[in-house]
């Protein structure tokens, strides 16, 4: 029976490995982490994660084929393939601070993998990291071996939060890359045989190292891009009286460009995307590529112009301050149907109002008050470090409070402000809301979810991005 073990029981570990258990019964899969809350969860009728479709996938195999452990010597030295998706923040200090890619823990595990190891083993760079990664586990590994053979392959991942199941039941690829030689062929091919179980073998592709630890960053960058690209024709069309939606519907119709991802935000979040561009652009200037890396470098500005923008436009709609004013914030994850808040633009926007006094009164369907509080105290870059090593203190936020409902969250607030896109916030009874607000009451849509003709005729002065301005706001000052 071939065993597979997997460093990390994160987002990405715990569902793919839980999706090949699924599709490849004969497989035996542990996946493994240093969190002990975190596989105790995984164990627990209450998964650490939350993720449609994912429980029942979990509970399908668990304690037959899939395992969860803090045994991670154990399982790695059994297994045949050490998938490796442990945390690869970005770096807060020393060389390349704010923007490297931070490998501490991928180095610990690799060295680990190295001196528990007894038989070859194929180890596989799940973690997205820099290109050429692969090239420095492999002197970890070879360094300290004593005559086993390491096969280092670069299979990233694209699920995406929130559709991960579906994702991982369906991609669009999977990718392998691994070194041009018969031993490299012969590891491509096994781990090929791993998908192959339920994805259609013109989806694998395979190709050489570098070029699949480069794609991952790439397919990052260019969806990160895009959002940029729709979130600065979001001002544009503020200024100019054009719809966003209505603009990305006409391009997006262009079968080139294609209708995906145009979507106009408050900005996009999520673990990743800040994360692998800050960490291209560092490999572009290490490679003396200064004008590629500001080429990406923008594609981050603009992400952050986008919100100080927006609680630009909140502050100034509002009199110029909100020191003082009850301000309720709908939805902290960075998407829908997710609990995560990594990187997730509320917390900026947050931070801002708070910054100008405003009390806060927070209401996100999955996430926790002990997460959005520690989420306000957390210096930046602190959140992507496993959660036992995390320092901040959720008691120093004082003008934060974390409510039930949405109802409960609008009651006697100045303003609304909408983060996140949860359904449930477009069927809100707004007038309710309106009628239990303070006057003049205003929404501030980041996530164009709600009809801004309905608000208004219910009395809301509201701002949606990219929408074209309530008369209100058109005198206001709108530039970050
Ligand atoms: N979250 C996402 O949607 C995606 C993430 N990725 C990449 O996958 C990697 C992992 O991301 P997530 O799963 O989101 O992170 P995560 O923070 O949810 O999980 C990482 C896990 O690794 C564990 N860990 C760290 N060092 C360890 C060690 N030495 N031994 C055992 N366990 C260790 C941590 O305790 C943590 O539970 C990152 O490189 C990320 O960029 C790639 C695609 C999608
Ligand atoms: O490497 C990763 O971590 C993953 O990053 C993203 O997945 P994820 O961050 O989970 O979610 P997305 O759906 O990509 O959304 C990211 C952010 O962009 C925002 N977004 C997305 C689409 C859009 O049109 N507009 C927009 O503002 C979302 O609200 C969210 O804040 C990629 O989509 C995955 O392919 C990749 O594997």
């Amino acid at each position: 029976m071939v065993k597979i073990c997997c460093i990390g029981a994160g987002y990405v570990g715990g569902p793919t490995m839980a999706v090949i258990a699924l599709k490849c019964p004969a497989i035996e899969v542990a996946v493994v982490d240093i969190s002990v809350s975190r596989i105790n969860a995984w164990n627990s009728e209450q998964l650490p994660i939350y993720e449609p479709g994912l429980e029942d996938v979990v509970k399908q195999c668990r304690g037959k084929n899939l395992f969860f452990s803090t045994d991670v010597e154990k399982h790695v030295s059994e297994a045949d393939i050490v998938f490796v998706s442990v945390n690869t923040p970005t770096k807060t200090q020393g060389l390349g601070a704010g923007k490297a890619a931070d490998l501490t823990y991928w180095e610990s595990a690799a060295r680990m993998i190295a001196d528990v190891s007894k038989s070859d083993k194929i180890v596989v760079e799940k973690s997205t990291v820099p290109v050429k990664t692969a090239e420095a586990i492999e002197k970890i590994l070879t360094h300290n071996s004593k005559k086993i053979n390491f096969q280092i392959l670069s299979n990233p991942e694209f699920l995406a939060e929130g559709t991960a199941i579906q994702d991982l039941f369906n991609p669009d690829r999977v990718l392998i890359g691994g070194r041009e030689t018969p031993e490299g062929a012969k590891a491509i091919q096994a781990l090929k045989d791993v998908y192959a179980h339920w994805v259609p073998v013109e989806r694998i592709i395979c190709t050489n190292l570098w070029s699949a630890e480069l794609s991952k960053l790439a397919a990052n960058a260019f969806l990160a891009q895009r959002i940029s690209s729709v979130n600065a024709m979001s001002a544009l069309c503020e200024a100019t009286g054009a719809d966003v939606t209505q603009v990305s519907h006409a391009v997006g119709k262009d079968s080139r460009i294609g209708p995906k991802f145009l979507n106009a935000s408050v900005g996009f979040g999520g673990s990743c995307f800040q994360k692998d561009i800050l960490n291209l652009v560092y490999i572009c200037e290490c490679n003396g590529l200064p004008e590629v890396a500001n080429y990406w470098k923008q594609v981050i500005k603009v992400n952050d112009y986008q919100k100080t923008r927006f609680v630009n436009r909140v502050v100034a709609s509002m009199f110029n301050t909100v020191s003082g004013k009850k301000i309720a914030i709908l939805g902290f994850a960075f998407k829908k149907d997710t609990g995560d808040t990594r990187e997730t633009p509320a917390i900026d926007v947050c931070k801002g109002l708070l910054g100008d006094k405003a009390q806060l009164s927070i209401y996100d369907p999955q996430v926790s008050e002990d997460q959005i509080k520690r989420d306000l105290s957390m210096k930046k870059f602190d959140w992507d470090h496993p959660v036992h090593l995390q320092s901040a203190d959720p008691t120093s936020i004082t003008q934060v409070s974390v409510v039930g409902d949405a109802y409960e969250a609008t009651k006697g607030s100045h303003g609304i402000c909408i983060l996140t896109e949860w359904d449930e916030f477009r069927k809100l009874d707004y007038q309710r809301i309106y009628d239990n607000m303070q006057k003049p009451a205003f929404v501030f849509d980041g996530r164009n979810v709600v009809d801004v003709e309905k608000l208004r005729e219910i009395g809301f002065i509201v701002y949606s991005i990219g929408k074209p301005l309530d008369s209100w706001l058109k005198d206001m000052p709108a530039v970050a």
